[in-house]
Parts: structure tokens; C-alpha cells; sequence
């Protein structure tokens, strides 16, 4: 592999691994960047952001961040990828801003976790695909461990009893704040995997709350996580109605899903390292590889 090595805390011997994150100053984006300096990862001081963000720095646990717009994009990158070609990119952006980056970071040759929601995943497969091999990826709607596991569980039982679910009806209900753009990308990959148990719904169907009043009124969200936070609902009844469960995850914050992120980044750098065949991840993989804290 070309460059310095795979990088100290988290990434083997040498300097510890650099970080660029990407979504700044949004919510996820900065908490990413506290949980990268607080691992003892090195934060790169430049972070990619949207054409309407004022600021042009944002300050991150001490780190001094310079905010680079997207025109900026290609340039930044190349010169991150020149002079480390090891630094992992991680993007928290915008449904819209997504696959522009994603196709930036490979063609620069820089390895990127995906944690925004709402892209085209085929078209970033097909980037890394396309990229010379030094760039490899992560993508997942979700990067909470316990989630992940909910996910692969359900994924494994669909395997191994399909249509076990047949007859029964799903409904599904996630709330999120209200400037999120997209239906959430949890609730896609869970009503996959009950489709395959045989409860099937289309997930233009999923009911998307977006509304803060009645996120509190009816969901019971904390008035002071509105800004943030993801309540999941989804429901399971027999064709006759006598029998029913309910599988709920309700999140507050942001912490959870920075810290897997983090997880993800340590393995990702790893793979990229070892120079694995496969060039794309999910969280899926980072679990059962016993790499998430
Ligand atoms: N995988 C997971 O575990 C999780 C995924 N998410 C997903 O992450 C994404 C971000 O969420 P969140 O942080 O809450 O959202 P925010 O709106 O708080 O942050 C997004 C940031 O990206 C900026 N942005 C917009 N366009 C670009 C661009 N072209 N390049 C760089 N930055 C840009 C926005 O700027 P501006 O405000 O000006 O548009 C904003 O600062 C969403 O898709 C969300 O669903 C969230 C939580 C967990
Ligand atoms: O926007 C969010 O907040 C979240 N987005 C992800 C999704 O779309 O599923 C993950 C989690 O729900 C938080």
C-alpha cells in the first residue's frame, strides 16, 4: 500500500491515524470529530461543508477546523491524499451532497465511512469499483452497535426461516428531527429484513414524524432531544389480529453512533492496511469482526 503506514492508535504502528471528517459544522459531523480526538485519533483540520454555512472555521475539542466548500472539494482531497494517503474520510452530510463526495473521495484514492443517509449505495460501489484500488468503504444507515446487531439478528433469522412472518401485517413509524430530508435509512434496512420473514412493506409506506409537536405528544420524545434524536417503531400483526409484537429503538443524541463510527474508521484503516480483497464494509461486518467497543 502506498504511503505512510496504517497509523498508530487504532491502525497498527506508527503515527496514529488521521481522521478528516466531512458535514461540518452539522451535528453529526462534530460529534464524530470529539469522539475521533478523544480515541486518540488525529483530526485533520479541514472539514468539507455546505455553500450556505457561514462560518469559516469551527473550533472541535481544542482542533481548529477550516470549513472548505464544495468547490474546493477535488483540491482538498488530492492534497490530503498526497501527503497522507492513509487518512480515512468520513461523510455526514446531506442526501444530496453524498455521491458527489463519495465519487471525490475515491477518485482521489482516500478511504471514506458513509454514515449519511439517503445516497445512491450502488452508485458509491460502483466509485470504489472504478477507483485504483487504494480506496476502500464503509457504508451504513446505522452505526449504533446495539442497532447493528437488532439488524444483523433480524438478517439472520431471515435467513434461516424465510416467509416465517407470512400472513402478518407490518407498520412501521420513525421519528426524527425536523430538518432530517430523507425516510430513515434504519428503518429501509429493518423493513428488508422483515420482508424477508414475510411481512413485506414498501417503504414509501413508512410513516416519517417530523413534526416537533407531535413528535412530543404522541412519541413521547424529550422536549430537549427535538433537535436530535430517532425513535423506531415497528409492528407485526397476525392476518387475524390475535397475535402482535412491537420492536422499538429509541435513541437521544449522537454519542452512540460517533462512537461506532469511530469503530469503523479503526477497521476500515485496518482492512485498507492489509490490502483485504474486499473494498466495501458495512457495520455488519465491523461487528462480526468483534471491532466494535
Ligand atoms: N449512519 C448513522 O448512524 C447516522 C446517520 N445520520 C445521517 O447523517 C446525515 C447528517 O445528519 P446530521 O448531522 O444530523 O445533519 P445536519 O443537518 O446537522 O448536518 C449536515 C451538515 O452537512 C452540511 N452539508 C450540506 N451539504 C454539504 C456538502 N456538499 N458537503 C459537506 N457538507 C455539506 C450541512 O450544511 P447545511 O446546514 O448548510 O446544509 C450540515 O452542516 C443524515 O443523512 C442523517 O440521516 C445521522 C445519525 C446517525
Ligand atoms: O438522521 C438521523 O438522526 C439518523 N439517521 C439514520 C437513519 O436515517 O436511519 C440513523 C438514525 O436513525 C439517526
Amino acid at each position: 500500500m502506498a504511503g505512510e503506514g496504517g497509523g498508530g492508535a487504532g491502525g497498527g504502528g506508527g503515527a496514529p491515524l488521521r481522521v478528516m471528517v466531512n458535514g461540518m459544522p452539522g451535528k453529526m459531523a462534530t460529534a464524530v470529530a470529539e469522539a475521533v480526538v478523544s480515541r486518540g485519533l488525529t483530526l485533520v483540520p479541514l472539514g468539507l461543508t455546505g455553500d450556505q454555512v457561514a462560518e469559516e472555521s469551527v473550533s472541535v475539542s481544542g482542533v481548529d477546523v477550516r470549513l472548505v466548500r464544495p468547490v474546493d472539494r477535488e483540491v482538498t482531497l488530492a492534497a490530503i491524499a498526497a501527503e497522507h494517503p492513509s487518512t480515512v474520510v468520513v461523510d455526514y452530510t446531506h442526501p444530496s451532497a453524498v455521491n458527489a463526495n463519495v465519487a471525490a473521495y475515491a477518485a482521489a484514492g482516500l478511504s471514506f465511512v458513509v454514515g449519511t443517509t439517503g445516497g445512491d449505495e450502488a452508485a458509491m460501489r460502483a466509485a470504489v469499483a472504478a477507483a485504483d484500488g487504494s480506496a476502500y468503504a464503509l457504508i451504513a444507515p446505522n452505526m449504533a452497535k446495539q442497532i447493528v446487531a437488532l439488524q444483523a439478528g433480524l438478517e439472520a433469522a431471515a435467513a434461516a426461516f424465510p416467509g416465517a412472518y407470512a400472513g402478518y401485517t407490518l407498520s412501521v413509524t420513525e421519528s426524527h428531527q425536523s430538518h432530517k430530508a430523507d425516510t430513515s435509512g434504519t428503518a429501509k434496512a429493518i423493513v428488508g429484513a422483515l420482508g424477508a420473514l414475510g411481512a413485506p412493506l414498501d417503504v414509501a409506506d413508512i410513516v416519517k414524524v417530523r413534526s416537533p409537536d407531535e413528535q412530543v405528544a404522541t412519541m413521547g420524545v424529550p422536549a430537549d432531544a427535538l433537535s436530535g434524536h430517532a425513535f423506531h417503531t415497528y409492528r407485526l400483526v397476525s392476518g387475524d389480529g390475535s397475535v402482535r409484537f412491537e420492536l422499538q429503538h429509541n435513541v437521544v443524541g449522537r454519542a452512540v453512533y460517533a462512537e461506532g463510527t469511530v469503530d469503523a474508521v479503526v477497521f476500515l484503516a485496518a482492512r485498507r492496511q492489509a490490502a483485504d480483497p474486499v473494498r466495501v464494509y458495512n457495520m455488519i461486518d465491523v461487528l462480526r469482526a468483534g471491532e466494535m467497543s
